[in-house]
């Protein structure tokens, strides 16, 4: 990725409405970054300068009924003008008054990115559920409202002590509202309702200055406007926004780094400046180098799952260059979850291994796609993979879960009856077949067939389920109204002319 220095080049106008106590700090940050900062504060004002804004960033911290009118006015703006906006919804946890201009900006127009911490997130998925339950009563129609519990968090004004999974939090707000969505805290997470991804880097020092929270979101707006990151090959909404957070959380890292090195200590004041220095100073491989990623688990990943390694290849000249090319052309198409199973006749062993895996890994982190692997729980931790795939004869679950409480699990189930003696409470997801008859794994057991998913889903109606084993394009709808959530494929991609076809091919379903 080479956002940052993009955004050097295109040094984008970011509009800035944003609290008075802040707004120093915000245009200083910006301006360190390599972004260029504006602050406005009537109509008549913006639109003279929103048509040449590459980004709009609205911060309602200090909110009264006239700004409250004004940030409507604005965003319908740059809605006209196709102007990407940032929602900073400060302290909307306390109070319906402002809980109400940001519940009415979100849901009224269109919002780009909403950033905000664990607290005043939670609050507008509240209200959210609110709103349409009151809208489902009133409607005469509408006879069927689920409504979702929101993840518990304390809130108290601008600050919030965080929530458990920061990443579930972002993706519930994300489905809520269908707005991308950054829930900042000490451990940070970012969801579009499909991906969610958790960022663990930051320092303890940024809640203690004033205004970290609040540059965040104009920063944020400077990655997702910039037309020179739009050019990019590399760019789309949720990975220019995950990599502009976690340069943020890095420079917080580096700052803190500093102020060891020069006083010794980490303290407010000398963490400010050396803030503003560290985003000056950062380059994309500082975020590539220090960058600790965490993806999610949600069912919808299982819906094109691939799996492959070098040995599925072995027709090929060069078969750990025809993996990775076959991976990135997959991972281009649209899969939603990789595993790495580098097992069996001419597959790769030690340290060439590892190297290649790194490789697949780095592609999968590239698109935020699961980097799961098979087998391997040593290389596993070694790499911080995603999560792990297991079957019944590798190492027991419990011992797995024991070791990976937060990575994603997947277990092989072939039958009900193996479902039954198996502890898959502990899984994220099970994988169940062959289906079908397979020429990818030698000591695969008798095929199930899709019956074989339905009598599964007949004892789990919950369980998240993907099935394996010798599955096409033209199998997937039937293995799907099977009980199936997704398809987990070896050859039909691997052995594919053209894999970008055949990739979308099974997103159909
Ligand atoms: C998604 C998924 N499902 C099943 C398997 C098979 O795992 P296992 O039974 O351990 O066999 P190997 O793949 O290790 O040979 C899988 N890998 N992935
Ligand atoms: C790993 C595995 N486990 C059960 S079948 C199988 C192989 C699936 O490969 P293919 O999609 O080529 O049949
Ligand atoms: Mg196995």
């Amino acid at each position: 990725m080479t956002y940052i220095a993009a955004l050097r080049r295109k040094n984008p106008l970011v509009i800035c409405l944003t609290n008075d106590v802040v707004k120093n700090f915000t245009a200083n940050g910006l301006l360190a970054i390599g972004a260029s900062p504006a602050m406005s504060s009537c109509i008549e004002d913006l639109r003279d300068l929103l048509p040449y804004a590459q980004a709009l960033l609205v911060n309602i911290g200090t909110v009264n009924p006239e700004l409250g009118a004004f940030y409507k006015q604005a965003v319908t703006l740059a809605n006209e003008l196709a102007v990407p906006v940032v929602l900073d919804p400060v302290a909307c946890s306390a109070g319906a008054f402002r809980r109400e201009i940001a519940l009415d900006l979100l849901v009224n127009h269109k919002i780009t990115l909403l950033r905000g911490n664990a607290g005043e997130i939670a609050a507008l998925v509240q209200a959210k559920h609110e709103l349409d339950s009151k809208n489902a009563t009133e409607s005469i129609t509408s006879v069927n409202h689920k409504s979702e519990k929101v993840a518990e968090v304390s809130s108290k004004g601008v600050d919030s002590a965080g929530v458990a999974k920061p990443g579930a939090l972002a993706e519930q707000c994300a489905k809520a509202f269908q707005v991308l969505t950054v829930v900042t805290g000490p451990v940070d997470g970012i969801s579009n309702g499909l991906k969610t991804v958790e960022v663990t880097n930051g320092s303890a020092m940024m809640p203690l200055v004033v205004g970290t929270g609040c540059l965040l979101g104009g920063f944020l707006a400077a990655f997702i406007g910039s037309k020179e990151l739009q050019r990019l090959e590399e760019y789309d909404l949720f990975s220019a926004t995950l990599w502009g957070l976690t340069a943020y959380s890095v420079a917080a890292e580096m700052a803190a780094e500093t102020c060891e090195n020069l006083y010794q200590r980490v303290e407010p004041g000398s963490f400010q400046i050396e803030f503003l220095n560290a985003l000056y100073r950062m380059s994309d491989e500082d975020v590539k180098t220090r960058k600790n990623w965490h993806m999610t688990f949600n069912r919808e990943q299982l819906g094109v799952y691939f799996i492959c390694g070098t040995q599925d290849f072995k027709e090929t000249d060069n078969s750990e260059t025809a993996a990775l090319r076959c991976i990135e052309m997959a991972l281009q198409a649209g899969i939603t979850m990789f595993q790495l199973r580098e097992k069996g006749v001419g597959s790769l062993k030690g340290a060439a291994k590892v190297s290649f895996a790194k490789k697949v890994q780095e592609l999968c982190e590239t698109y935020q796609v699961p980097f799961i692997m098979n087998d391997d729980m040593d290389l596993a931790e070694e790499l911080d993979a995603d999560g792990v795939h297991i079957g019944q004869d590798d190492d027991p679950i419990e011992l797995v879960r024991q070791r990976f409480p937060n990575k994603i699990i997947g277990l092989s189930i072939h039958s009900p009856e193996e479902y039954a003696d198996s502890q898959v409470e502990l899984a994220d997801y099970i994988g169940v077949g062959p289906v079908y008859g397979t020429q990818s794994k030698g000591d695969a057991k008798a095929p199930i067939g899709p019956e074989g998913i339905q009598a599964v889903r007949n004892v789990d109606a919950e369980i998240p389920i993907v099935a394996i084993g010798g599955i096409t394009v033209e199998t997937t709808a039937t293995i799907r109204e099977h009980g199936a959530d997704g398809v987990s494929i070896i050859s039909a991609i691997t052995k594919a002319n053209d894999v970008a076809k055949v990739v979308k091919g099974f997103k159909k379903f």
